[in-house]
């Protein structure tokens, strides 16, 4: 067991960790923290949901003093709620130090953003495409920056971003610590870290697979025109505490949330081509638990940290497996199990194969629900709905003269079913009908050879120290800061207070920084091992 204590942190910090819940460090929590510390330069790799953000958050907080007053730490990443997530992060991490960090990303007000820099931050959280449209107008200078922070560097070397973090770069001094964080961490980052990176420590927490284990994943083989069918099926038989749904493209997310919807499911879309504000309304209700479906593109593949997301389904496969490992990594987070679901055409039965190969990990088939299967799950559902609702008397006392008129009349039984009815709505009937996608063909990369070198990843078994009990090796959070309660708002679970929106769209504009591109006129450089025209075409869909 790692406690925080050992790493010889601040009082005020470890306060800060306290107060967030955390009691011990998780495995890249303890690798890495001490590394940080000493000031190397790192490449940090643990699976989706295991702590990153704190693995590189602490050591950065540790270092600066709360009388500077200029800009000395960056850490950038590839997507606005990201970017807000982290530094929702961070601000905790250095409440008691009295640290002031920034988030800076597109989608909002600059005028807002240049104001808000007057307060001095010395940490700035930020997207590549927005925080040099701020060095461009010297809002921001990164003469001072002792610390950089490049979290899920692959995901923006993928999106192209390379110029940008080499423009960026070379602001920033170069007696500099550098940190890179990912969970997945193909081949081809070499390219960035032997750019940037002074003899980086590998940092990683050994495991054998690339994905949580605390997550069972799950496969369906389904006719892309039965998709919308199952999946209430699914959605019936086991309905999720919160369900993440990653469609391919955004014309997809919105016409299956609307589906959805139409069918009377809580819930809403997140994709490019939403207004920041109308993300920042998705994302909130989703927090509150005002909707329990997230219907999204990619765009909520990466770091995304929501507390009860029991489930991710893919309804269409992703293009890349590292987008199926963050994708579903969605759920099983912190310790917590989680359950993926992801439905595959028979034409892309051999994507799905290449996605357990590079993941190491059997993907189990299972059959989708009968329709008596789904039926009684929503009824059980239902049951405890109304057993809730017996046990709020308050509520229920209102209720009670009509009910004891309709007994003298009726059958009890029968009053129930037909209550029963009425709450289930009679919305399961309406037709939907979804335009088809076409099916995803698996592409080999050009940094597929080096997969045993690139990939080995991810931290150790987490249902070993994820489990229920919080016994030895466990790192789960302490009473009263459960992930549950954070929900609320009162914990900490990674930006609940405040609601952030998805980043926009894969590989276009939408994605980031949509105000810097469109004025550069410039187009997303990808990285050519992944650049074939017709899956550019189809990712500016998202
Ligand atoms: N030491 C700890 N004890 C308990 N919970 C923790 C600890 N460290 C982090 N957490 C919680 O675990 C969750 C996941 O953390 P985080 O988002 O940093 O994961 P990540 O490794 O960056 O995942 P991803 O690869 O998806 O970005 C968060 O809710 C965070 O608050
Ligand atoms: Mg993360």
């Amino acid at each position: 067991m790692n406690t925080f204590a050992e790493f010889g942190l601040e009082p005020d910090v470890l306060q800060a960790i306290s107060e967030m819940g955390f009691e011990e460090a998780t495995p890249i929590q303890a690798k890495a923290i001490p590394v940080a510390i000493a000031g190397k330069d790192m490449i940090g790799q643990a699976q989706t949901g295991t702590g990153k953000t704190a693995a590189f958050g602490i050591p950065l907080i540790s270092k600066i003093a709360a009388s500077e007053d200029r800009i000395v730490a960056l850490i950038m990443a590839p997507t606005r709620e990201l970017a807000i997530q982290v530094s929702e992060e961070i601000e905790k991490l250095g409440r008691f130090k009295g640290l002031r960090s920034l988030a800076i990303y597109g989608g909002q007000d600059i005028s807002r953003q240049i104001r808000s820099l007057r307060r001095k931050p010395q940490i700035i959280i930020g997207t590549p495409g927005r925080l040099l449209d701020h060095i461009n107008r010297k809002t921001i200078r990164l003469d001072d920056v002792q610390t950089v922070v490049l979290d899920e560097a692959d995901e923006m070397l993928d999106m192209g971003f390379m110029e940008d973090i080499q423009s960026i770069l070379k602001l920033v001094p170069e007696e500099r610590q550098t940190l890179l964080f990912s969970a997945t961490m193909p081949a081809n980052i070499q390219k960035l870290a032997q750019q940037f990176l002074r003899e980086p420590e590998h940092v990683k927490v050994e495991s054998k697979l690339l994905s949580a284990p605390s997550i069972q994943q799950y496969y369906v083989e389904i006719q892309e025109r039965m998709k919308f069918d199952g999946l209430c099926r699914l959605l019936d038989m086991e309905p999720p505490e919160l369900a993440i749904i990653f469609g391919r493209t955004k014309r997809r997310v919105a016409e299956l949330s609307e589906g959805l919807m139409k069918r009377g499911y809580a819930c809403d879309g997140l994709h490019g081509d939403l207004s920041q504000n109308q993300r920042d309304a998705v994302m909130r209700k989703f927090r509150d638990g005002s909707i329990d479906i997230l219907v999204a593109t990619d765009v909520a593949a990466r770091g995304l940290d929501v507390s009860g997301v029991t489930h991710v389904i893919n309804f269409d496969l992703p293009q890349d497996p590292e987008s199926y490992v963050h994708r579903i990594g969605r759920t099983g987070r912190a310790g917590k199990e989680g359950t993926s679901w992801s439905f595959v055409t028979h034409r892309e039965i051999d994507h799905l194969h290449f996605i357990e190969k590079v993941t190491r990990h059997r993907i189990a088939k299972k059959m989708l629900p009968t329709l008596s299967e789904a039926m009684e799950g929503k009824q059980k559902v239902l049951a405890e709905r109304i057993m809730e609702t017996v046990r709020t008397e308050e509520e229920v006392n209102p209720f009670k003269w009509v009910a004891m008129q309709l007994l003298e009349q009726y059958d009890s039984v029968e009053l129930l079913a037909a209550a029963m009815k009425l709450l289930n709505g009679d919305k399961k009937d309406v037709n939907i009908e979804l335009t088809p996608e076409d099916p995803v063909r698996s592409k080999k990369r050009k940094f597929e050879g080096n997969r045993s070198g690139g990939y080995s990843s991810g931290s150790g078994g987490g249902r070993r120290y994820g489990g229920s009990s919080g016994g030895q090796g466990s790192w789960r959070q302490g009473q009263g800061q459960g992930r549950n309660d954070s929900r609320g708002g009162s914990g900490y679970g990674g930006g609940q207070r405040k609601p952030y929106g998805g980043g926009g769209n894969r590989y276009n504009n939408n994605r980031d920084d949509s105000g810097y591109r469109d004025r550069g006129g410039r187009t997303e450089r990808r990285d050519d091992s992944r650049g074939s025209r017709s899956q550019n075409e189809d990712f500016v869909k998202i």
